[in-house]
């Protein structure tokens, strides 16, 4: 695993050059359990609110469908349920947001431990918001096995899900617990239907201080307005 990690610090100095400013970024980061509803959420996010959704496994699996040698290390960690070496995952991450045009990021599925949280923290900026999924295991565990059967995800069957359940106890609930601790966190329950979640997102969402500006920057627009309107603004 020591040249593994090694090549990318590599890779990354090389790259060093074409880096965009991602000071201004707004970075909301999305956690949860595995099959939590993250990605579901996110569109959501995505269609009312116009973020740029980033999701770390999504990336990680563009990768591995490449077929480098790398590529295959990594599509055996993600099998095992285990993470990905954070340089990997924050390259790929800071990559993705240097080549986007907006500055508002939506980070589903990172940080899963906390030397990512801290990587990231360094490297590009900590979140305005940290969105947590709560859910039962029992819940996560059905969700995934209906989703496995048209997925084609090589780790939604019963063996990695269990692995996948341990290292989120492990390695991602003390990265909650931080962000609690920062009072960052805006944990939701993951159980209503999509719809209903989302309800609860919102509120999270409209907490926001950018989200607040513009919705007062509207109000100045018009005489009369609600929170869904302003929302809508902020898509825009
Ligand atoms: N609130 C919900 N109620 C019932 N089913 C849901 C809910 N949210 C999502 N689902 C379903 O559960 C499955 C997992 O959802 P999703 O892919 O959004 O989870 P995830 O947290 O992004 O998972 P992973 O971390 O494994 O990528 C999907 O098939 C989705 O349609
Ligand atoms: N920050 C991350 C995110 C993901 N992984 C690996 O990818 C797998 C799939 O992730 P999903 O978010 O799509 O469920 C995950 O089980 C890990 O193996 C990672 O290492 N670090």
């Amino acid at each position: 695993m020591g040249n593994f990690c090694c090549h990318f610090e590599a890779r990354d100095k090389d790259q060093a050059g074409d880096q965009a400013d991602l000071s201004k970024a707004i970075i909301i980061f999305v956690l949860g359990g595995p099959g939590s509803g993250k990605g579901t959420q996110c569109e959501l996010i995505v269609k009312k609110y116009g973020y740029k959704h980033l999701s770390a496994g999504d990336l990680l699996r563009e990768e591995v469908k490449k077929r480098t040698p790398l590529g295959k290390e990594m599509e055996g960690l993600m099998k095992e349920g285990k993470l990905v070496p954070t340089e990997v995952t924050v390259r790929l991450l800071r990559q993705a947001m240097q080549s986007s045009s907006n500055h508002k990021f939506l980070i589903d599925g990172f940080p899963r431990a906390l030397d990512q949280a801290e990587t990231f923290e360094q490297e590009v900026k900590p979140p305005e918001l940290v969105l947590f999924f709560d859910c039962p295991e029992e819940e996560m565990k059905k969700r995934l096995l209906k989703r496995g059967e048209s997925s084609g995800r090589s780790d939604d069957n019963e063996e990695t899900i269990v692995k996948r359940f341990r290292t989120f106890l492990d390695c991602s609930m003390p990265v909650v617990e931080y962000y609690e601790r920062k009072r960052k966190l805006a944990k939701i329950s993951a159980v209503p239907p999509p719809d209903e979640v989302f309800v609860e997102v919102e509120k999270a969402m409209d907490s926001l201080p950018s989200q607040q500006s513009k919705a007062s920057a509207r109000n100045d627009d018009y005489e009369t307005t609600d929170a869904h309107g302003a929302g809508q603004l902020a898509a825009a």
